[in-house]
């Protein structure tokens, strides 16, 4: 381990005019048709739609997960299409968070760990602390635990604190409170909108899930590849 998070200009998340095509010929599909995205550092944007809308799509061209058919994603002034793929994955390992649905947790490692494993990968300390992290989700409690030992609403609260230890400027959450209760899906939003706006990351949640978007600072709708507000 070498040192911190050396310090950057966060800009946030530029998608320009991307496009995502699939198949060939007269059967191609747009998954995303044109789209415009600005997200900045501190803003927490929801994207909600219809199954099969691009939701995914969005979430894996702005990561760096997906090449876009065309168009430019840029991240802290950083064109993303441009980058060969090693580059890519370096660039995503230090600007990027994803949050997935079940947490992705590692199942043998206890809470504290999941983000100590993070440092060991990155090779650097995180710029906050993990202990400082876990407390910061409310899991300094069970920061001993495994994520067999531990609730859905519990696991989301892990994976969010895990994406942050890189001090990501762009964050990707993907249907977060799928399998959580009410209660639960409030706050694990609420803890995401509360980190994303403390740590200055450009966020983007896709979800179906309308009763939290009143922690969003913005809401919009992706249909049939487009995008636009909801
Ligand atoms: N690898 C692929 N090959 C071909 N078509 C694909 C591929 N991935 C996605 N698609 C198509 O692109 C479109 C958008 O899919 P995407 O998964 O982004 O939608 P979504 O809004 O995330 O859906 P859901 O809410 O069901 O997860 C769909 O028509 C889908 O069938």
């Amino acid at each position: 381990m070498t040192t911190t998070t050396e310090p950057r200009t966060r800009t946030g998340l530029a998608l320009a005019d991307v496009t995502l095509t699939f198949g060939d010929g007269d059967r191609e599909v747009a998954a995303l048709d044109h789209v415009d995205l600005a997200v900045t550092p501190g803003e927490l944007v929801a994207v909600v739609g219809p199954s099969g809308a691009g939701k995914s799509s969005l979430l894996a061209v702005a990561g760096g997960l997906t090449r876009p058919t065309g168009g430019s994603v840029v991240v802290d002034g950083t064109d993303l299409t441009t980058l060969t793929t090693r580059a890519l994955a370096r660039f995503r390992r230090d600007h990027v968070g994803f949050v997935f649905q079940s947490g992705n947790l590692v199942p043998a490692l206890t809470a504290i760990d999941q983000l100590r494993l993070v440092e060991t990968i990155t090779g650097r300390r995180a710029a906050t602390p993990p202990e400082q992290l876990l407390a910061a989700v409310g899991m300094t409690e069970h920061a001993h635990r495994r994520p067999g030992r531990l609730s859905g609403g519990e696991r989301q609260r892990v994976g969010i604190a895990r994406a942050l230890v890189a001090s990501p400027s762009v964050l990707l959450v993907d249907e977060p409170t799928a399998a959580l209760d009410r209660r639960r899906s409030h706050e694990v939003v609420e803890l995401l909108a509360r980190q994303t706006h403390e740590h200055a990351v450009a966020t983007v949640m896709v979800t179906h899930d309308h009763d939290v978007l009143e922690h969003c600072d913005r809401v919009l709708e992706m249909v049939d590849g487009r995008l636009r507000p909801a």
